[in-house]
């Protein structure tokens, strides 16, 4: 049984994944973090998760549970991600880290954990998602140069505070990377004003915030006389909970280094 601590317990990603290793037989639940001072630690964490006690309660410094843990699974912020990275190098636990929005510094930081801390970092832990990507590079290869354009456009929630999602991102990198693109030199990310026509090259992102979708993800491959739209929709964030406890089980037995969901699933080239 692989156990788990997760950081941000009390958040939309934490509540799900409580019950995404509470119905994992492989899995168990050691603890839950909050935000230091939050008036929720204490709480127990299936009560948290709206699914009864579980007899673990949160705590707000993640000191505590340094003798319990295996894994901890973090969706939270890049700051709190990057100081939970330097506690399981220091304590040799191990991380699953599903938190999007890095700035290409804080991602530099996180990569120099890579030699300390086995981890699996992604930016969507969906099955879908992974597959959807492999699908990406094989019409990316057969389409990009033939003079088609391609748009990723990516529709979540109002509370997302980071844009556009690192998913989206991901789909650009994965799509340039196949074309031999850098999506630094060709992502457009705003497009305002007298913009005027779009290069061939480019690589462009359309960003939609609204109600609660839990996020929905569109590559379009678009030229005169047709348009092909790979789309990925998630309906439910358990997607994202359950991919990121296989990962937890996955990496509980690897050496140091930085993995991805591909490796965890097997998808890699
Ligand atoms: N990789 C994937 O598959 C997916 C990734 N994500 C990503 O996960 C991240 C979180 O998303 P979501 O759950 O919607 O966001 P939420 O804001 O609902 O959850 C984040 C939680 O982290 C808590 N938190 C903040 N600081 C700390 C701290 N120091 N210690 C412990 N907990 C802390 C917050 O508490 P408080 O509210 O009190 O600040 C909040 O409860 C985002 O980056 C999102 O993009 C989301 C879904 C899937
Ligand atoms: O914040 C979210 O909700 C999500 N974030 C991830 C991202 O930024 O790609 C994954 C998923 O789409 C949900």
């Amino acid at each position: 049984m692989t156990r788990i601590a997760i950081v941000g317990v009390a958040g939309r990603m934490g509540r799900t994944l409580v019950n995404a290793v509470e119905q994992d037989a492989g899995a168990t639940l050691a603890g839950g973090v909050v935000e230091p001072g939050s008036s929720l630690a204490g709480v127990d964490i299936g009560e948290l998760a709206g699914i009864g006690k579980k007899g673990v309660a949160a705590v707000d410094s993640l000191e505590a549970l340094a003798d319990d843990v295996e894994v901890l699974i973090d969706f939270t912020a890049p700051k709190v991600t990057l100081s939970n990275l330097a506690f399981c190098a220091e304590h040799g636990k191990r991380m699953v880290i599903g938190t999007t929005g890095m700035s290409d510094d804080e991602i530099a930081e996180l990569d120099g954990f890579r030699n300390r801390v086995p981890m699996v970092f992604a930016p969507n832990m969906s099955v879908g998602v992974n597959l959807t990507l492999k699908l990406l590079q094989t019409a990316a290869k057969a389409l990009g140069d033939e003079g088609y354009d391609i748009e990723v456009i990516e529709s979540h929630h109002r509370h997302k505070v980071d844009a556009p999602s690192g998913t989206a991102l991901k789909m650009g990198e994965v799509v340039a990377e196949s074309l031999g693109r850098n999506l630094k030199e060709h992502g457009v990310f705003e497009r305002v004003g007298q913009c005027g026509p779009r290069s061939d090259k480019e690589i462009g992102f359309a960003t939609v915030r609204a109600g609660d979708i839990v996020g929905e993800h569109t590559v379009m491959f678009a030229t005169e006389g047709e348009r092909i739209e790979i789309t990925h929709k998630a309906s439910s964030r358990m997607t994202f909970a359950k991919g990121a406890v296989r990962a937890a089980r996955w990496v509980a037995d690897k050496d140091s280094g930085r993995y991805d969901m591909q490796d965890v699933l097997g998808l890699g080239d």
